[in-house]
């Protein structure tokens, strides 16, 4: 049979789900997931297979009125991925009544040349009738060629959205091997994966300005990894917070996550995690690079 490949851009207001959404549509965890809106900060690529069919999926930081540095790379970011994408999916909270603050994204979408799908996400937490509503509202213009309702989170309408983003993908060859399932090295992926627990564990104290970096990565003669992140933070006062009485949260934080990276790399994982204290780190254009975002003014 023909191989078939293509690259569909996932885009959305933060929290709307598309991390989960691309994680379901993969089949496992590619890209991080929290209840923090933007978490999401770099590009990250899951790839789904369907039968003879690859699909690439670009998941991009929610979309959002940027202010900061790093909120605009972001958004920047988010564009990158939608560009000349074989399809776009626009996902979309179905539990949220008003839907104004989709105005802008509709209007940037009309320009568009893709196809354009939208997805009305978790469907599990919404009634039918609010939801038939919602798509009637969005899709209306006609703007959407399709409508799909989805719960990322149970996996509800998943498998028919994937056959179907699979049919539209164009003929050509895998873009990547068989067993790839991101395009995000595994020392950007191990970081991220310290990040979700960051987030996890800290709650609303974790403080936005806070990012992990890879310093080495490296593999053991037994087989097993070894991981050294630091967790950089902006103020010296963030610093017990994120190590925690006697550095029990740091040290249940780096637990569970070198758990999670043993799980996804198949071997032994020894992590280890250092907190540094950079009030400019916001500023510095190599921790963007290092996040896969552009450097913007
Ligand atoms: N009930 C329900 N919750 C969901 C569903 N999909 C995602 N969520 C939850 O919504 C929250 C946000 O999900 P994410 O996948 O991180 O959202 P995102 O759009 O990638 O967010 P950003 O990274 O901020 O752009 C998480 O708490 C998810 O568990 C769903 O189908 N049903």
């Amino acid at each position: 049979m023909t191989q078939h490949c293509g690259l569909v851009a996932v885009l959305g207001a933060p929290n709307a789900g598309k991390s989960t959404l691309v994680n379901a549509l993969v089949g496992q965890k590619v890209a991080i997931v929290s209840a923090k809106a933007q978490t999401t900060r770099a590009r990250l690529m899951g790839i789904a297979l369907e039968g003879e069919t690859q699909i690439i999926l670009a998941d991009t930081p929610g979309l959002f009125a940027p202010k900061r540095r790093l909120d605009r790379a972001m958004v920047n970011a988010a564009w990158e991925g939608a560009v000349e994408a074989d399809a776009i999916l626009l996902v979309v909270d179905g539990r949220k009544k008003k839907r104004d603050y989709l105005a802008p994204i509709l209007e940037s979408l009309k320009d568009r040349p893709e196809r354009k799908i939208l997805v009305l996400n978790k469907v599990d937490e919404t009634a039918k009738e609010p939801l038939l509503v919602a798509a009637q509202d969005l899709a209306g213009d006609g703007q959407f060629s399709e409508v799909f309702f989805v719960s990322a989170l149970t996996g509800d309408g998943v498998p028919e959205l994937k056959t179907r983003l699979a049919a539209l993908m164009p003929e050509g060859p895998w873009h990547y091997p068989e067993d790839q399932v991101s395009d995000a090295s595994e020392r950007l992926l191990a970081c991220e994966i310290t990040r979700e627990q960051l987030y996890r564990q800290l709650h609303d104290e974790l403080p936005y300005d806070s990012v992990v970096r890879p310093e080495s990565y490296t593999t053991r003669k037994d087989g097993s990894v070894e991981i050294h992140q630091q967790i950089v933070i902006a103020r010296d006062s963030q610093k017990g917070i994120v190590l925690g009485k006697g550095g029990t949260k740091l040290k249940a934080i780096g637990e569970a996550a070198r758990k999670e990276l043993a799980d996804l790399l198949g071997t032994k994982v020894h992590l280890f995690l250092h907190v540094k204290v950079d009030e400019r780190w916001s500023e510095d254009k190599e921790i963007y690079e290092e996040l896969g975002l552009d450097w913007v003014r």
